[in-house]
């Protein structure tokens, strides 16, 4: 960790991402089993790139002004498959950023049982308040650089914070543009040019089926549980989606404003509401409170209120040691990331003290990029699946993985350790390929 830290001054997302795997990892570098990977310096070479980007976005506002973002690619590791992760459009986005879900990436593209390597991207334009004409302008300022990078077979981008199905059209249509291709180089695309049914939905519904197996493991079931959920993008909005068709009930949702507390439950037609208000009318979050008659906690986070199951679902470092003790304190049995890296390390460490739930986000929310998987495997057969095929399909996926974080994560008196399990699994598929491939 000296190393990586010496390597990588002021990226603390990044050390914080490299420090969780080597937590589990370098104890089992020094046992037997390890020892071929210590010898080759696997755990050292997956922490550095394989190349990163950064290049300049020009684009002119609606007023006629110029405006400069930085873009950027981290391709982080190709060892099992091309680069494949999300871009991420956010005034927050920096290179720590996105070298920590970059790295987050490659292991959890591992456990999908897929062929994928890991990659993230983005820019630190932000979205909110601009209009559809300055939106387009800027995906087209992006990809005339980032298409240069990409390809089906190479780097295969997706979406993230900020970028929804609105921004995959414009980046699609100018890579088409420039390279005269029409060819699966993007996921999250829409049904008419290629996109995959269930991929809006596979992150939310993906750590509902995870906590759900998880629950299973403990003779428990999602039926009659009361959840809070943060965020109100696309993961929170099909976790929602997903919990209250399996007969949950979901009090609280947020965004970066603040936290609404509804408890008599957010139905399927206030769901659809906020899905309106977030994907096409772009308002507040505190607007559900004022539409339903319920109580908006200005600036705050909904860790302090009562349930059984929790889903951290907006952003990373979103809840703290003080957050998982008032969850705990309230009787919170499990906490499954749907965000990246939404737990910071004292709270997990706390979670695991309890023997708690807790699901790490590259086993819980490998569901997206698992049926971005999908997506590419559609484009490359020239056929579309059905809906209740690929959801069928993101089922088995997250039974697998959950398979693997119990093979590889029981601990002793037969605690289910999933940090441990994810981390072990998703780094020795790439550590095997990578010893296989010489030293590349
Ligand atoms: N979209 C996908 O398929 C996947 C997304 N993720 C992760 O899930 C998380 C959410 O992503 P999406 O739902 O896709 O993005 P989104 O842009 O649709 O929604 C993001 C949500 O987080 C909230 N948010 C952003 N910054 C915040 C802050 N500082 N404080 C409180 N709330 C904040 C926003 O208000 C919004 O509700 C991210 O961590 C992302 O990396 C993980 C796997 C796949
Ligand atoms: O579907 C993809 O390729 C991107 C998913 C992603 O960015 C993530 O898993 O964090």
């Amino acid at each position: 960790m000296t190393w990586v830290k010496q390597r990588n001054p002021n990226e603390p997302e990044f050390v914080q991402a490299v420090e969780e795997v080597a937590e589990v990892i370098v104890p089992f570098l020094q046992t037997d089993a390890g020892k071929a990977y210590r010898d080759a310096k696997i755990l050292e070479r997956v922490t550095e790139a394989d190349r990163i980007f950064m290049f300049r976005v020009p684009w002119m506002d609606d007023q006629g002004n110029y405006q400069i973002n930085r873009g950027y690619r981290v391709q982080m590791n190709n060892a099992i498959g091309p680069y494949k992760g999300g871009l991420r459009f956010h005034p927050s986005v920096n290179l720590s950023v996105l070298k920590f879900l970059a790295f987050e990436q490659v292991f959890k593209n591992s456990l999908t049982t897929l062929p994928l390597g890991g990659g993230k991207g983005g820019s630190d334009f932000d979205p909110k308040g601009k209009s559809d004409d300055e939106v387009m302008r800027f995906c087209q300022s992006f990809m005339t650089e980032l298409a240069k990078h990409i390809g089906a077979y190479t780097d295969v981008p997706a979406g993230d914070i900020g970028v929804g199905s609105r921004e995959i059209g414009f980046l699609f249509g100018q890579y088409k543009r420039i390279k005269d291709h029409f060819m699966g180089v993007l996921t999250g695309k829409s049904l008419q040019y290629g996109g995959s049914l269930i991929r809006p939905e596979a992150t939310g519904y993906g750590n509902v089926y995870f906590s759900r197996e998880m629950l299973k493991e403990r003779g428990d079931g999602l039926e009659g549980k009361t959840c809070v959920v943060s965020g109100s993008g696309n993961v929170a909005q099909f976790t929602v989606e997903r919990l209250i068709g399996l007969g949950a009930k979901v009090v609280t949702l947020s965004d970066s404003s603040g936290f609404i507390h509804d408890p008599q439950g957010v139905t399927a037609e206030k769901l659809e509401w906020v899905m309106d208000l977030k994907n096409y009318r772009r308002g507040r979050i505190s607007e559900y409170a004022r539409e339903f008659g319920c109580d908006f906690f200005e600036g705050e986070k909904p860790w302090r209120i009562g349930c059984d199951l929790a889903y951290p679902s907006a952003t990373q470092n979103e809840l703290d040691e003080r957050d998982a003790k008032a969850l705990l304190d309230n009787g919170c049995k499990g906490v499954f990331e749907g965000a990246n890296m939404p737990c910071m390390p004292g709270a997990i460490t706390l979670f695991r003290e309890h023997r708690a739930m807790f699901a790490p986000g590259k086993a819980s929310n490998a569901g997206g990029v698992a049926t971005s998987g999908l997506e590419m495997s559609q484009n490359k057969l020239g056929l579309t699946w059905s809906r209740e095929t690929v959801d069928e399909k993101l089922r088995d996926i997250m039974s697998d993985i959950h398979d693997k974080c119990v093979e590889h994560g029981r601990v002793d008196n037969g605690y289910v350790d999933y940090v441990r399990g994810a981390n072990l699994a998703g780094f020795l598929k790439v550590a095997d390929a990578m010893l296989a491939q010489g030293l590349v």
